[in-house]
């Protein structure tokens, strides 16, 4: 892979300001093609521990640095991401498969982390609390919680780990991220830009590593991990929280979604399908707030079907490299798989397959696009999420049957709507049980914005000035005497 700047493609794993190989090492591929990208270490426990001690130093030092120092360093890593956008997305489409376009995309999402929260460390605000007693002052602050474990998804292999990596930082903690296995390649990346940025030695470290499961326990483990920031599926965030209890951790789950999708006959039906396409084939579907099941009401039912199918049929589907690529390849055959089982269920069980529904001509792990109209409530695609390019389509009469199947799912991360009556909209807004809400919009992540779900969709916020707070502990001081 030839980058602009070579020493981005780092092979190694980044330990107290060390790159360090590993005695086996985890093969990273290509997956429009299987071609080899590089060999990174394959570490585990001992160098875990190593890299928590590490981190432990290192965060001593680290928050006593002023706010506005830390803010200094973090606003120069935003700018060298910045720099380096075109060598970083390339990186990201070769390991994860997206669209070079998406790949920009999300350099420029991931920095905006970094960005946003250089300043909001500046504003961790404490209280002087009014006394309750006389020659009493109630002094309330904010204190980094120290070492920070982030475990992290491949379908976003930048911006998971700044919305983690950068409120860390910024509060005064150090962070030991171990990545998803598929994509090494843009955390070591990160990590580079970072020791230029000025990090210091042991602030940042990230363990490369065939062996989640070895090197999850081992920073659940230790007592000297204070925090666990985990992004990945519901199931492997609830093993994570059950190792966690023995050290009694501060936990933030980012984790599995059912994104209902639902198009009120008041919509604009052309708005509603230009949202749908944004929010339902973004990285192949491969989203934690994609949609995953789309509800539209009858009276406007087979308009929106067939404008939708006509939009679908038109993405083209080709290498993230390739010019104009809107569709890559899923991550793995695992993957394309899971994908098969949900449309053959759909299809078994009364579903009409509009546009796709197999693998491309491409070959390997490329996906038809795939419209499925007639989609009920008994098919797989109701109740698990797809993690692919599916739209299921179904049929509802009315608003409060709608919501009751919207919400009939233990997830609530993201759910999207279009309506224009305003009665309507404050209504299925505030009875949408989802810990993030789109009206008329189809796109709604954002630094800006708390993101975060209800039930088992996780626990916390990432981003938005509630980000801070997760690696944060508030300490209350009474100084009496006075
Ligand atoms: N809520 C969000 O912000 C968000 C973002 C991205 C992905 N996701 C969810 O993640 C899932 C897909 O991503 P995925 O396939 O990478 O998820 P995953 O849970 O399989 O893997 C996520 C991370 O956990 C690690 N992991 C796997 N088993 C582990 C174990 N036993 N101990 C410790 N770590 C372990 C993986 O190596 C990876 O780094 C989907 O459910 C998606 O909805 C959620
Ligand atoms: O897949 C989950 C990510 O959080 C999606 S987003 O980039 O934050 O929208």
């Amino acid at each position: 892979m030839q980058l602009n700047d070579q020493n981005l493609l780092r092979s190694q794993a980044y330990i107290d300001g060390d790159w360090v190989a590993g005695q086996t090492t985890l093969a990273v591929t290509n997956p429009a093609d299987g071609a080899l990208l590089a060999n990174v270490p394959d570490l585990g426990t001992a160098e875990t521990v190593l890299a928590i001690q590490a981190a432990e130093r290192a965060q001593k030092l680290w928050k006593q640095q002023t706010a506005k120092a830390r803010s200094a360093i973090l606003r120069r890593w935003y700018e060298l991401i910045i720099e380096h956008q075109e060598d970083l997305a390339l990186l990201m489409t070769s390991e994860q498969g997206k669209p070079l376009a998406e790949s920009r995309g999300e350099v420029l999402y991931g920095a905006s982390f970094v960005e946003w929260f250089a300043e909001e460390g500046k504003r961790a605000y404490g209280d002087v609390v009014p006394e309750h007693l006389p020659g009493r002052k109630v002094l309330v602050t904010r204190e980094p919680v120290g070492v920070v474990a982030a475990i992290t998804p491949w379908n976003f292999p930048i911006a998971m780990i700044t919305r983690k990596a950068a409120p860390a930082l910024a509060a005064g903690c150090s962070i030991v991220i171990k990545p998803a296995e598929a994509t090494p390649l843009c955390a070591l990346a990160l990590a580079e830009l970072a020791e230029r940025a000025g990090v210091p030695a042991g602030v940042l470290n990230v363990v490369t590593t065939a062996r989640p499961a070895e090197v999850g326990q081992a920073l659940c483990a230790s007592p000297l991990v204070r925090k666990m920031s985990f992004t990945g599926s519901t199931g492997i965030g609830k093993l994570l929280m059950k190792q966690c209890v023995d050290t009694v951790k501060k936990v933030s789950m980012e984790l599995g979604g059912n994104a209902p999708f639902i198009v009120f006959e008041d919509a604009d039906v052309d708005r509603a399908v230009e949202g749908l396409m944004a929010s339902k084939f973004r990285n192949s579907g491969q989203t934690c707030v994609c949609t995953n099941r789309v509800f539209v009401h009858d009276s406007i039912y087979e308009v929106f079907v067939g404008k939708l199918a006509g939009q679908v049929e038109q993405l083209k589907v080709a290498s993230g490299v390739t010019d104009g690529s809107q569709q890559g390849p899923l991550i793995n055959d695992a993957a394309v798989k899971k994908v098969e089982q949900h449309v053959a269920d759909a299809v078994e069980k009364g579903g009409r397959l509009l546009v796709g529904g197999q693998r491309h001509s491409l070959g390997g792990t490329f996906y038809e696009p795939t419209v499925i109209a007639e989609a009920n409530t008994d098919m797989m695609c109701f109740r698990e999420e797809v993690f692919g390019p599916v739209a299921p389509v179904f049929r509802f009469s009315n608003e409060d049957d709608v919501i009751a199947m919207a919400n009939d799912t233990e997830y609530g991360l993201a759910a999207y709507f279009y309506a224009r009556d305003l009665g309507r909209v404050f209504r299925v807004a505030e009875a949408l049980e989802y810990g993030m809400v789109a009206v008329n919009e189809g796109i709604l992540s954002t630094e800006v914005a708390p993101f975060g779900g209800y039930k088992e969709s996780g626990i916390g916020r990432e981003g938005s000035k509630y980000g801070l707070d997760e690696y944060q502990e508030i300490k209350y001081t009474l100084l009496g005497g006075l």
